[in-house]
């Protein structure tokens, strides 16, 4: 199956919970034991997009919204096909999502989770399927070329394991139908390989199906690991205030799910102790363990509380993290203007200016191989990120820390750089050097590295989908206010 040349599709943005499958949502939960949703809430549609969660009237900080059992979460564990994934080592998001397929289209009214399934839709309004960047068409992509979606994230790529996956859900569903009979997924794997439009187009509904997975999906804990949960889904994202958390105790017997001793841990400590030829330590044995069980423990709910007070009418927003726009986009398939966290990645430049400036190879091959290690163990930055992922400007203009730092190397007097060259092990290298020199480096090579991204990145506005619309707007402005900053900086220099 070589599905790497797409045609040209049309594409959309945006999934959403219509208001008609809201009575299933809310009758899903209530029918759960031990469940709780505050009357104090209400939904519906909300001018950010589909419908969100508001105040129906003043709300306190530390007020429970929602409480749910976690066996009524959506998990590959949960469902209906668990045994069958965990007998073929099937997990993470293609779990879900392969459980999310055979769920609504094999089980349908039969499945206890379909209520609530059947509201996440893996098509807009005009029952378009919702696709990431990747699979879009080329002329969609081309807007976003050179941004920091496509350069730092590879965003426009369409990924080799959504395939592999898609290939590997097909094989077993032709498996687990010889094998137990069960149907295969009518319209999804039901894949005819010698047709190559209908392959396609299966194809991208397993993708949009992901795409729907993951922008709703919630880390839970070590048994369930990701899961879809009804109702905390339809609290939109804010980029700067959240009002709520999400809390799940994630420490449970991955193999069960149970959050004190379980027969596995008991069995564990057991044998533990014959090994070290000893008894087994009191309270182990499997009877007790059981005596232990409160299934309405609330370390088996997960729930939502408010962090702030809000007003009656508000809406009540989460936090999906701390993601620039062309991670919202990748992961949820929308956008938010004004948004703090974005950043204009310049990596490519940078290889660009060292590449045109033969003086600068050997400060930088040192950078690669062992300052970057140095700096980000003594800035306490990530020592694991790749160092031209760190380089940026962020959304007020101003370059990150190892930009500046980097640039700095490269303006450092000969006798410094030698020095520093030479430190007996890279953890004793003077590094915080490259931090006193403030912004010497960027003053003597910001500027060029904007007018390299502004050469290579050439968006055209025209027919792109609202959502990229405002990443280019963003970056644009970005690299405006990076500019500013500097014609002010050095104009400053001089004038001083
Ligand atoms: C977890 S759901 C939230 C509930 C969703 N509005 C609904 O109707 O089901 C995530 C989706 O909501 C939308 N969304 C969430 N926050 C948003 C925001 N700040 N601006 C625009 N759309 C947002 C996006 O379509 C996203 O894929």
């Amino acid at each position: 199956m070589n599905l790497v040349e797409l045609p040209p599709i049309v594409l959309s943005l945006m999934s959403n919970t219509l208001c008609d499958d809201l009575s299933g949502v809310l009758q899903f939960v209530r029918d759960c034991r031990d469940s709780f949703w505050s009357p104090e809430c209400e939904i519906r549609e909300s001018p950010v997009g589909g419908v969100g969660v508001f105040a129906g009237t003043d709300i306190r900080k530390g007020s429970t919204l929602l409480k749910l059992p976690k066996s009524s979460l959506f998990s590959a564990s949960n469902s209906t096909i668990a045994n069958l994934l965990l007998d073929d080592e099937i997990d993470g998001i293609l779990a879900l999502n392969i459980a999310f397929i055979y769920e609504t289209t094999v089980f349908r009214e039969k499945s206890h989770w379909v209520p609530y399934l059947k509201s996440i839709r893996i098509c807009d309004e005009q029952q378009q399927l919702v696709l990431p960047p990747g699979y879009w068409s080329d002329e969609a992509k081309r807007c976003l070329r050179g941004s920091t979606l496509d350069t730092l994230h590879d965003g426009l790529r369409s990924e080799t394991e959504v395939q592999e996956g898609f290939e590997l859900a097909v094989d077993l569903a032709r498996k687990w139908n010889q094998e137990f009979g069960l149907p295969i997924p009518q319209g999804y794997l039901d894949v005819r390989p010698d047709d190559r439009d209908d392959t396609i187009l299966k194809f991208h509904r397993f993708v949009a199906t992901a795409y729907a997975m993951s922008s709703r999906v919630f880390e839970i804990d070590a048994y369930h690991g990701s899961a879809l949960v009804p109702i905390a889904d339809l609290f939109n994202h804010s980029t700067t205030a959240p009002d709520v958390r999400f809390t799940s105790l994630y420490e449970v017997c991955p193999l069960c799910g149970e959050p004190g001793m379980c027969k596995h841990l008991v069995a564990e400590a057991a044998l533990e102790a014959q090994e070290n030829g000893g008894s087994s330590p009191p309270g182990s044995d499997a009877e007790s363990s059981d005596e232990e069980h409160d299934p309405s423990n609330e370390d088996e709910l997960v729930d939502i509380t408010l962090e702030r007070d809000v007003k009656k009418g508000q809406e009540i927003f989460n936090s999906y993290g701390e993601l620039s726009n062309a991670l919202l986009l990748a992961r949820y398939g929308f956008t938010v203007r004004n948004n703090p966290h974005d950043m204009v990645h310049l990596g490519n430049e940078v290889r660009a200016l060292v590449r045109t400036h033969g003086r600068y190879a050997a400060r930088t091959q040192w950078w690669s191989r062992t300052g970057w290690k140095a700096y980000s163990r003594w800035s306490a930055a990530e020592v694991q990120t790749p160092w031209l992922s760190e380089i940026f400007v962020d959304s007020r203009g101003q370059p990150s820390d190892p930009l500046a730092a980097f640039l700095n190397l490269l303006e450092m007097p000969e006798t410094q750089w030698l020095q520093l060259r030479s430190a007996p092990t890279p953890s004793n290298a003077p590094v915080h050097q490259l931090q006193d020199m403030g912004d010497v480096g960027t003053r003597a090579h910001l500027l060029r590295l904007l007018a390299y991204k502004k050469l290579s990145w050439r968006p055209s506005p025209g027919g792109v989908p609202p959502a990229a619309r405002v990443i280019l707007h963003s970056e644009r402005t970005i690299l405006r206010r990076a500019r500013s900053r500097m014609y002010r900086r050095n104009s400053s220099r001089y004038t001083d």
